[in-house]
């Protein structure tokens, strides 16, 4: 009525006049922080995280009505929805609530749980905003950062198939798996364990490169030789949550991609057994048709026949792959590592694989006596033993993998001893080295006996070309 009725200028005053009776009368500034951010690839608020972290420290015990969690199997008491807290910080007043939208619809179904809608109300006097602004809130999110850090739970993610494709699901991370538990030559480890810790106080140097904050690692090696143990290592000495990715199931780069934005900072992304995931060297080699190597990828991919079927149903190319790992979107998330395992590097695209994108190459080989004397500690809680000469010698005549080491090592009846365990393990040693020893012989007897027919072959040529002259 009034912008009809009235001139441009009246309303224009009539419109400050109400504001500032509005001023007068609520003198307050609300400032929302949602739980999650955009509507169709939505985020997880970080800032809503660290508000959490800070108001549950703080909370506990003052709020009256409190909701209790398991976090770690410990109880936590988080503040209820619509509980108020009065913070104070420097003299300032500041009130906290968590509320939540309530759909217009009650029949909508939405893939989200129904706290999907939650978000923390923060109240303060407007002559207070520049204060809270620039430095109550700072104080809050570094504080809430610090709490979330010290009580953090590591999560496994992994995508949702059907319907739910570009979604992640996940379940609390409770793999054993450290440093101290993996097998491997003590050199190489505190090479990765520093890398780690690099990589990870490095905000300001990527910054400063101009480089998205993220390291690539390629695990490669034989069958139980320890990358999906090395990987849940990592995780664990990170505080990282794990992204499991199982592209097989990602129907098409742009689910991807989806994938992509849905993934955290302070993250692992793993790629497991990226020869078998798809055939992401197909665009290439279709291109020089090199009906070779698509037998080969066929060899590796016998393995895994389910896979290949799946394989049909994905579209994902290696160079949407590419993307994922360093196009433009990649940079969207805060600090991440992106593993790959495989037991075929070899048959990797180099693209793929090259430095820069996969920054460290790491091989997963046979067990050593180093990797050797760290499992007795674990398994059989001994640093030395007179069989360990032994070992010593039968570990450097065969190759084993660690897997097959720690299963002997493995007490089979209860209370059995060390020297039990140690026993088993050189008979499994010899007959290992046995066996290699017969292979070789019968692949050296193969190979006199193709020799000496292709010997008797040329002779028989000769001879037919001699007879043809004569
Ligand atoms: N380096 C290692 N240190 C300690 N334990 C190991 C090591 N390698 C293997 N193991 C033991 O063997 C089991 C299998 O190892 P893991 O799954 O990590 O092997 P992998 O290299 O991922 O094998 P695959 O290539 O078949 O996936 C683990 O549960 C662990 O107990
Ligand atoms: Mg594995």
């Amino acid at each position: 009525m009034i912008q009809e009725y009235c001139p441009n200028q009246i309303h224009a005053l009539i419109e400050k006049f109400s504001q500032k009776l509005a001023n007068f009368l609520y003198p307050y500034v609300e400032v929302r922080f949602m739980e999650y951010i955009g509507d169709y690839m939505r985020t997880n608020n970080e800032a809503f995280r660290s508000i959490e972290n800070y108001l549950t420290s703080k909370s506990t015990n003052k709020a009256k009505k409190l909701r209790g969690e398991y976090v770690k199997k410990c109880l936590v008491l988080k503040m209820d929805e619509s509980q108020e807290f009065h913070d104070e910080f420097e003299g300032i007043k500041v009130v906290w609530c968590l509320k939540k939208n309530v759909p217009k619809t009650n029949h909508s179904v939405s893939f989200y749980a129904a706290d999907d809608k939650r978000y923390y109300l923060l109240t303060f006097h407007r002559k207070d905003r520049d204060f809270v602004a620039k430095s109550y809130l700072k104080h809050v999110l570094e504080e809430g950062k610090n709490v979330g850090l010290s009580k953090r739970q590591v999560k496994l993610y992994t995508n949702c198939t059907g319907d739910n494709g570009g979604k992640w699901s996940h379940v609390i991370f409770e793999h054993p798996s450290s440093f101290e538990t993996i097998a491997m030559n003590s050199k190489k480890k505190k090479e990765i364990v520093d890398d780690l810790v690099t990589f990870s106080k490095a905000k300001e140097y990527y910054a400063k490169i101009g480089k998205p904050w993220k390291r690539g690692y390629l695990l490669y090696g034989p069958p139980g030789t320890g990358k999906s143990s090395l990987v849940a290592a990592i995780a664990n000495f990170l505080k990282y949550d794990i992204y499991d990715i199982e592209l097989t199931n990602v129907k098409t780069n742009a689910e991807l991609r989806k994938l992509l934005i849905g993934i955290t900072s302070k993250s692992v992304v793993v790629i497991e057994d990226i020869d078998c995931s798809l055939d992401l060297t197909g665009e290439r080699k279709t291109d020089s048709g090199n009906e070779k190597d698509k037998e080969e990828k066929k060899d590796v991919n016998q393995a895994s026949g389910e896979a290949e079927n799946k394989n049909k149903m994905s579209q994902v190319t290696l160079s949407g792959l590419l993307n994922f790992i360093d196009g433009i979107w990649s940079a969207s998330t805060g600090e991440r590592l992106i593993i790959f395992t495989t037991n075929y590097v070899d048959k990797l695209d180099q693209a793929l694989i090259r430095r820069g994108r996969m920054d460290m190459h790491i091989e997963l080989s046979y067990c050593g006596f180093d990797g050797f004397k760290m499992l007795a500690k674990n398994y059989l809680s001994i640093e030395s033993h007179p069989l360990f000469d032994k070992v010593r010698c039968l570990l450097e005549e065969t190759n084993v993998t660690p897997a097959d080491v720690a299963e002997n090592l493995m007490p089979k009846v209860a209370n059995e001893d060390a020297e039990a365990s140690l026993e088993r393990l050189i008979q499994a040693l010899r007959t290992s080295k046995e066996e290699a020893k017969m292979k070789a012989e019968k692949e050296a007897e193969m190979k006199a006996v193709n020799s000496s027919e292709i010997v008797a072959e040329d002779k028989e040529i000769k001879e037919k070309i001699g007879n043809g002259k004569s």
